[in-house]
């Protein structure tokens, strides 16, 4: 991906997002499923927090809430310090693990028609989504329909089209899951250096403990439904080097907390 020429302005940073004591359930039937429980953080302005925990715990739960989708049954969540507001916030920018391109349309009517929802007129959203495709490596594709690229390809439309809405607010729920492992870690050095363009704050679930340690300022560690934080655990730069003792340590904390060893000779030992 190559740089955007007119980065976001310094007005379009992240604030801050609290999740404060947040509890969630679903009535299914007559049966009440409890999904959230208590669940505390803060992400402070531009940061990156990388939420794991055991399938089916709440994450993508606690991604609509944060986006307003739906409102907590108990707590609350602030965005800039006021509580997040149930329907559409203009803060907010979605990509999830199926890009959900309109395959219907070409790539770059994909990107731009989100920019003609939000009020920018043919013009300014032709300029801002020739500029994110060029950012995301896309111009010569531009024409073509979503079922006539691959799977890293469509993702990067996926992600082009929440950046170019300039989101301070980016949730991300698996976007790079769907992608083999080496179009992975391209996405993801991709993506960081994206994210250093606009500096949008970021709620990132993942299930990959490693792309959490890359991409994360801090891991949120949740447990199994009804989910509450098992631990919040910081990155440093240091951490992210792989070869590093740093980053085994990470590993092997985050692994543990979520009940996993890090070591599968010891797992499969008798
Ligand atoms: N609209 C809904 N109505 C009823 N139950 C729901 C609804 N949405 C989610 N659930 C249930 O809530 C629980 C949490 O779902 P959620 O999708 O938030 O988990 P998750 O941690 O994102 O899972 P995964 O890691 O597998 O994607 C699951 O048991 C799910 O079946």
């Amino acid at each position: 991906m190559n740089a955007v020429s007119d980065p976001a302005p310094a007005t379009r940073r992240g604030g801050e997002l609290i999740v404060d004591n947040v509890s969630h359930h679903f009535a299914s039937g007559p049966r009440r499923v409890d999904v959230l429980q208590d669940v505390s953080f803060t992400i402070p302005p531009g940061a990156v927090a990388c939420v794991v925990g055991p399938s089916g715990c709440g994450k993508s739960t606690l991604l609509n809430l944060s986006a307003g989708l739906a409102g907590p049954a108990a707590g609350e969540l602030r965005w800039d310090g006021d509580p997040v507001r149930l329907g559409q916030n203009r803060d907010v920018g979605m990509a999830f693990q199926q890009p959900g391109l309109f395959p219907w349309m070409t790539v770059e009517r994909n990107v731009a028609v989100g920019l003609r929802t939000r009020g920018h007129d043919k013009r300014d959203a032709a300029r801002i989504t020739a500029e994110f495709l060029e950012t995301v490596g896309l111009t010569e594709f531009k024409d073509a329909y979503p079922t006539q690229l691959s799977g890293g390809m469509a993702q990067r439309v996926g992600i082009a089209r929440a950046l170019a809405l300039q989101p301070r607010l980016l949730l991300l729920d698996e976007p790079f899951a769907a992608v083999d492992a080496f179009t992975r870690l391209k996405l993801q050095q991709e993506f960081k250096s994206l994210l250093k363009l606009s500096a949008p704050t970021v709620m990132f679930v993942t299930h990959d403990v490693p792309e959490a340690i890359s991409l994360g300022d801090f891991i949120v560690v949740m447990s199994h439904r009804p989910a509450s934080v098992v631990r919040i655990i910081e990155i440093n730069r240091e951490d992210r080097d792989r070869s590093s003792a740093a980053y085994a340590h990470k590993l092997s904390e985050t692994l543990e907390c979520l009940g996993v060893t890090s070591d599968m000779d010891a797992a499969t030992d008798d």
